[in-house]
């Protein structure tokens, strides 16, 4: 975990939460640095919104010790409601109220505000700002609702998967935003399904399947552990796979997965590739298409949660 200094912004030890027999939090671990962003991650069902909404205080967990802000979300709401930011779902919001009065509305309840003008402009919400809410899109609903949570200047915020269906630019204006917060020392919690925004704007990961967090750390740390980089190159079928792997250093592993596509894993660093170019210029091969891949969170999070659709 990265931290800027002091107590956790977010402190979950073994959380419990069960809705009938579906236990949705299983002894849930989770520490969150201030000052850092911070992504969960999980395949539907994880329990990624249960965790979220338990630290917000909208869900009382059955068992575990949970802290935001060294506060109990819960007993300590009034106090702790003021300092964080969260992305409102659809529900609860007035149908023809406009984008841009209910911004208005909710920097006027805080004592800093962010400048809604400014807000408006950056997340692109100007031309829709006099809208009723029944009919703005989903993208603009969606760019809304983060403008809502921050626009109080929160310590910290929660976003829950900020830019699912926004359209590439506001994503981008979405990423900007999340980095001029934590520019300012806010810290960020946000999931998403997307490893690309896991990987370009968080400090540190926790993966979440079935109620627990699996594996966390830095998108770094992630991907240097689990299985090895990987190196393709393709020459003629059939090469001699038990010479290659012979020449190969320990803990390398070589395959032809298809005829003349080769794959060889293992530490892929510059001595490897020396090495297999060096057995294919004595074995008469030339080597084509020769590429190295790095191990990306997308390969870590399929081989730590499966490949198996969840219900
Ligand atoms: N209010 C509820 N009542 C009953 N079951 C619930 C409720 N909320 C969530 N669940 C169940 O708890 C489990 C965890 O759900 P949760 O929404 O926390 O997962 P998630 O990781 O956010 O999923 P997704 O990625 O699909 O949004 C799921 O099995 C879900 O069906």
């Amino acid at each position: 975990m990265h931290t800027a200094g002091g107590a956790p912004a977010v402190e979950a030890v073994g959380l419990v939460k069960r809705y009938g027999r579906t236990t949705a939090l299983n002894g849930l671990d989770l520490t969150v640095g201030q000052g850092t962003v911070t992504a969960v991650l999980g395949p539907n069902g994880a329990g990624k919104t249960t965790a979220v909404e338990s630290c917000e205080g909208y869900r009382v967990p059955d068992a575990g010790r949970l802290r935001v802000l060294g506060l109990d979300p819960v007993a300590d709401a009034a106090a702790l409601r003021p300092r964080i930011g969260v992305m409102l779902q659809d529900d609860g919001v007035y149908p023809g109220v406009r984008a841009v009065e209910m911004l208005r509305h909710m920097a006027r309840l805080h004592a800093h505000p962010l400048d809604v003008d400014d807000l408006v402009e950056r997340l692109g919400l100007g031309a829709c700002g006099r809208t009723p809410y029944r009919r703005l899109s989903g993208g603009q609903r969606r760019r809304l609702a983060l403008a809502l949570a921050v626009v109080g200047r929160p310590e910290l915020v929660f976003l829950d998967e900020p830019t699912a269906g926004l359209d590439p630019q506001a994503r981008h204006a979405t990423w900007d935003l999340i980095r001029e917060l934590r520019g300012d020392g806010v810290t960020v919690v946000l999931t998403t399904h997307h490893m690309e925004e896991a990987e370009e704007l968080s400090d540190d990961v926790a993966i979440v399947d079935a109620g627990r967090v699996i594996a966390a750390g830095s998108p770094a740390e992630l991907c240097r552990g689990g299985n090895a980089d990987v190196l393709r190159f393709t020459g003629r079928p059939g090469l001699d796979l038990v010479s290659l792997r012979q020449a190969l250093p320990a803990g390398s592993e070589a395959g032809e997965p298809s005829p003349g596509s080769y794959r060889i894993t293992g530490d892929v660093d510059p001595r490897l590739l020396a090495t297999v170019t060096a057995w294919c210029a004595q074995h008469g091969v030339l080597a084509d298409r020769i590429t190295t891949q790095r191990h990306t969170l997308e390969d870590v999070f399929l081989e730590l949660t499966g490949k198996e659709l969840r219900s």
